[in-house]
This record gives structure tokens, sequence and C-alpha cells, in this order.
């Protein structure tokens, strides 16, 4: 299915799965300090496919490592579902992430030594969940990897190992994806195949995902694309094109070319 034919679903509800309001981060003190952050007010309703975009350095990998509590904000508030990330502690943030948000890495994060099929449970297996039979044999169904499970990452193909790595994060129901550069290592075949599947899990599972990326081709499977330069929210566009994304990053990089076309 190319982009353009694929279905665009508006979100059914207004929920808000995640908001960041008014986030700063700020790394380093004194001469070394780094403001990562300036102020960043975005949310993130439920059943919607957000793609986070920007220059090297803009900011978008500390804005999803706030968002997804893998770090702390220096100012501001982080929120998921109705739970402010700032008052909790390690414990709670701990449980936060594991029971509620679901992971995919450029890397894939696969154990070698596991099956696909005992790589997407473990994170249950760690919560000490049941994972749900009928639920894990849709996912990896839809996923197409059923025949695969018995396999370890190595037997597996950068693509098959991405889908794996989608199966896990799904499997266990989260309120939100996030997704760092999920198709970093994938060629253009294995990464459309990705996107279609991260698209699927919007559209027919309800699920809510953002994601960082370079690629506005990836991007374009988005039903948003937010743009941040130098720690700041720019611009935001509603199912754009690739050409679109590509179009919009170039004049970001040059601004001198948006003003004259
Ligand atoms: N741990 C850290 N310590 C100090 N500075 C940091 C740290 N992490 C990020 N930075 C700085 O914060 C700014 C934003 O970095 P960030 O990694 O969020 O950008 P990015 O948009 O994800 O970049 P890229 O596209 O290159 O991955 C950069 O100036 C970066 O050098």
């Amino acid at each position: 299915m190319s982009t353009d034919e694929r279905p665009r679903h508006a979100a059914s509800t207004t929920t808000i799965a995640a908001r960041a309001d008014d986030v700063r981060k700020v790394y380093g003190s004194g001469d070394t300090t780094v403001e990562a952050l300036k102020g960043v007010s975005v949310s993130f309703a439920t059943g919607e496919f957000t793609a986070i975009m920007g220059p090297s350095g803009s900011g978008k990998s500390t804005l999803m490592h706030c968002l997804a509590g893998l770090d702390s904000v220096s100012g501001g508030s982080v929120t998921i579902g109705d739970t402010d990330l700032t008052t909790l502690d390690d414990k709670a943030m701990t449980r936060l992430r594991r029971d509620r948000i679901g992971f995919v890495f450029q890397s894939y994060n696969l154990v070698p030594t596991l099956t696909a099929r005992e790589n997407i449970t473990l994170p249950l297996d760690i919560a000490g969940r049941t994972p749900d039979q009928q639920w894990f044999d849709t996912v990896t169904e839809r996923l197409g990897i059923t025949a695969r499970l018995d396999h370890r990452p190595s037997e597996l193909s950068g693509g098959q190992q991405q889908r794996v790595a989608c199966a896990r994060a799904l499997v266990g129901r989260p309120q939100i994806i996030f997704g760092d550069e999920p198709t970093g290592n994938l060629d253009s075949r294995s990464s459309a195949e990705v996107m279609g599947i991260l698209r699927a899990a919007v559209d027919e599972f309800g699920q809510t995902v953002v994601i960082v990326t370079h690629d506005p081709r990836a991007a374009s499977w988005a039903d948003r694309v937010v743009f941040l330069a130098d720690g700041r929210i720019v611009e935001e566009l509603r199912s754009p094109s690739a050409d679109d994304v590509y179009a919009f990053l170039r004049d970001l990089d040059d601004p001198a070319r948006g003003a004259s076309s």
C-alpha cells in the first residue's frame, strides 16, 4: 500500500495520551550549560500517530526521553494519561514505563539469547502479567511474524527484528508507544513495512504512537508532524506528504530560501 492509498483515520476521541507543558531541559552547568528544550508545550491525542522532526541537535531525542520518563525535566511538566511524571519517585516511574509505555528503538534492543516469542512477552513476564494469548496471536499474525516466533534475533532480518520489537511494544497494550528512529537501521522496503505496522497499530488497534525520525518518507505515514528547531516547536503539519516534509526541513536548514519562496 503506498502512503497515498493508506486509510486515514481521524482520532476518534480527544483524550490526551501524553502531554508536555512548558518543558525545559538544561544539561550541564556554568559555561557548559546547554538548553536543549526551551519551553515546549505539545499534546498527543489518543489514537493519533505523530512524528517529531527537526535538525540535528534541535532537541528531538531529549523531548522524547522526557515524555517517556527516561529523563527528568528541568522545568515544566510531563503527563502520561492523568499522571504527572514530575510527581513520581524512581520506583513509580519504572513501573509506569513498564506498564503504560511501549518502546521501539533504532537498534531493536532484542535479547539475543531469547526467541522472538520470548522477547515479545519479556516485559509482561518481568511485570508478572500473563500475556493475553488471543491478543498475542492477533498482533503477531498482523505483523507477519507467526512463522518466525521460535527463531532467535540473529536468525531474523533487520526488518523482522524490528517487527518483533513492534510486537513487544504492542502486546502489553500500552497507553502510548514511543519510537526513537525506529526505521533508522532499515532499508526503504523494511522501513515502509515497519511504518505500515505502526500505522495499522493506530488505525486498527487505536494505539497512540509518537516517533522521532529524520526520514521524510517515514514521517509521511504520521497524522501529524511536529518540527523542532533550537529547542522549540516551530511548526506542525497535518497529514503531510513526504515532499511537504522535505520542503519544510529544507527551509528550516536555510531560512533565506523559505523567506524567498
Ligand atoms: N546528556 C547530555 N549532556 C549534554 N548535552 C546534551 C546531552 N544530551 C543532549 N545534549 C545536547 O542537547 C541538545 C539537543 O540534543 P538532542 O539529542 O535532543 O537533539 P536531536 O534533535 O535528537 O539530535 P539528533 O538528530 O542529532 O539525534 C544538543 O545540543 C545536544 O548536544
